[in-house]
């Protein structure tokens, strides 16, 4: 038997952080959203685990018990086996969730594989602040330190760039960068008639990641404006800790155009267009 299992990177259409836990970790408020621009994963039962790194982003990515898809696969069943392959499309430490977006794929496809039911949101936390979202990707207004999944209100059609600058972005240095942690949550959400109305939402809610990680990598600034400079560009943010930022725009089309743009402007950038994705 063998199951497939897509794992979509995740955007934080917002990215509010509300509070610090005595632990260290921030409390988040955060529009959540997945694209349909992601990594593989084939999974095929074996007796023993093991897995494989491939495809145009595998570089760099470690292949040992550091991996989060063997560190998923150890949690969920010690001892159990399966082979695992990884397409890798999204780069690393890029503030659209990866990794952890590879650790819950695979759960979804150990749980298919091994015939058991998904862990929940709480148990899967130790394995990253993004792995519960992650679990079932869709629209879900995200809080706590990431494990309080809630519904948000269904999104209209969209067209979504993603963009990143080669730079990794290490999360810890840029939540410590953080000038003010109590920071105010989002209003109630208020549903959105079109794309339009969406961004002009947007617009007025945060990314709080967004100064701290302009500081560590300062190209950020250069990627904001390269996509807000696009035709038909509504809005033009920055995802999780960054470096990558995202465009949102009427539908899959525009966002196409603007991507074909900057992979002539900014060859060395990588630029994915997309739509919103729910398992
Ligand atoms: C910034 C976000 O991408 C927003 O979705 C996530 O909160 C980060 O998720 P992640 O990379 O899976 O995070 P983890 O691997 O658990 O944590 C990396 C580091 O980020 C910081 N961290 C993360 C999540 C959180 N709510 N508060 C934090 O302070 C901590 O310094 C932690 O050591
Ligand atoms: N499957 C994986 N894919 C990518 N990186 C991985 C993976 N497993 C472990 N890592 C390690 O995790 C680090 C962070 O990568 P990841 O792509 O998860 O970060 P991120 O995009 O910043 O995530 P987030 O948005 O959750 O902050 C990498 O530098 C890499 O060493």
């Amino acid at each position: 038997m063998t199951v497939e299992a897509f794992a979509p990177a995740k955007i934080n259409l917002t990215l509010h952080v509300t509070g610090q836990r005595a632990d260290g970790y921030h409390l988040l408020d955060s529009l959540v959203v997945f694209a349909d621009i992601g990594d593989r994963l084939t999974l095929a039962q074996a007796d023993d685990l093991s897995l494989a790194v491939n495809g145009p982003r595998a570089a760099g990515v470690p292949v040992d018990g550091r991996n989060l898809v063997l560190k998923a696969a150890a949690l969920f069943g010690a001892g159990q086996g399966a082979a695992i392959r990884l397409d890798k499309r999204l780069p690393a430490a890029a503030g659209i969730g990866g990794g952890s977006s590879d650790a819950a794929a695979a759960l979804r496809g150990l749980a298919a594989l091994w015939g058991r039911d998904l862990p929940g949101p709480e148990a899967v936390l130790s394995l990253g602040a993004d792995v519960p979202v992650c679990l079932a990707p869709g629209p879900v207004r995200m809080r706590g330190v990431g494990e309080e999944i809630l519904p948000a209100p269904a999104l209209p059609e969209f067209g979504l760039l993603l963009v990143n600058p080669g730079v990794e972005v290490p999360t810890p240095a840029v939540f410590k960068g953080l000038v003010r942690k109590n920071n105010a949550p989002m209003p109630e959400l208020p549903g959105w008639a079109s794309a339009a109305d969406l961004a002009d939402w947007l617009a007025g809610q945060r990314n709080d990641l967004e100064p701290p990680a302009r500081a560590e990598a300062p190209v950020i600034d250069a990627v904001l404006a390269a996509i807000a400079a696009t035709p038909g560009c509504l809005l033009a943010r920055m995802s999780g800790s960054g470096a990558t930022c995202f465009g949102i725009y009427a539908d899959r089309a525009a966002a196409e155009r603007a991507a074909a743009l900057l992979r002539e402007t900014r060859p060395d950038w990588w630029a994915e267009a997309g739509a919103p994705y729910s398992l």
